[in-house]
């Protein structure tokens, strides 16, 4: 244990092109569910779920912001404070691909060298897929990054992805707090949990439907529950 009754919050951020199933990914995570349809994210949205990594309790805070360029400059101030991030790219989509490396950046920009995956997305769709195995490892490799393929649809090594971010980043925690003990004794029983610079503004409603992110000052703990799915909440 790190410390008794204390929580560990992560803010994790995933990115990559439009359309390669970042909401979804979220969604079949925190919810347990898959939807066809395609709404575009305004802006950035976020989901939460709790889970057990190695008998600590983890608070995952999943981020989700949009693909498109036109959200750049609202989507890196939520960068801001990640503690681990997901690049996503799509299986039929080579586009998202070959930007992979550019949405590394923006974030390394924001944050630095933060723990990180890179996923490839439907893979159910391979017969049509336009990135061949070696090219998708060799990004990997190049970017020293996990790999995972995944298919939302199918719930194929989604909670793989989350699970390995929450492990290294509590990794490094463990490493920290071994180098500069003081640095974790806080007074608060929270550690991780992030802070953004930006004021509060309460729940929008977006143009898709969906809610627009209500930054808050960081939460009280949260309350323990034995449903997995049951600390999820769309904000
Ligand atoms: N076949 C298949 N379709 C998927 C999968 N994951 C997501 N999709 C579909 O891909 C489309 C785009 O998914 P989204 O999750 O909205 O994509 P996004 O990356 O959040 O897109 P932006 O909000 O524009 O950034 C939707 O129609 C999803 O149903 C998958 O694993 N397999």
């Amino acid at each position: 244990m790190l410390e008794e009754d204390m929580e560990v919050a992560i803010k994790v951020v995933v990115v990559g092109n439009g359309a390669v199933g970042k909401s979804s990914m979220i969604q079949r995570y925190c919810k347990g569910v898959f939807t066809k349809d395609y709404k575009k994210t305004i802006g950035v949205d976020f989901l939460e779920r709790q889970i057990i990594v190695n008998d600590e309790e983890v608070r995952l805070m999943l981020w989700d912001t949009a693909g498109q360029e036109e959200f750049d400059a609202i989507t890196k101030a939520y960068y801001r404070g990640a503690q681990a991030c997901v690049l996503v790219f799509s299986t039929t989509d080579r586009e998202s691909y070959q930007a992979v490396s550019s949405w590394r950046e923006k974030v390394e920009v924001e944050v630095g060298d933060i723990p990180t995956v890179l996923v490839q997305n439907k893979i159910d769709l391979l017969d049509d897929t336009l990135i061949k195995n070696e090219e998708a490892e060799g990004l990997a490799k190049r970017l020293k990054l996990r790999f995972y393929r995944a298919s939302v649809k199918e719930d194929l090594n989604v909670n793989e992805v989350f699970k390995y971010l929450a492990e290294k980043y509590l990794q490094r925690l463990k490493q920290q707090t071994a180098e500069e003990p003081e640095v974790v004794h806080t007074t608060s029983n929270k550690i991780g949990v992030f802070n953004t610079t930006s004021t509060n503004v309460s729940n929008q409603s977006s143009s898709n439907g969906h809610e627009v992110i209500s930054l808050r000052p960081n939460k009280q703990r949260t309350k323990k529950t034995k449903n997995p799915f049951g600390s999820c909440s769309l904000l």
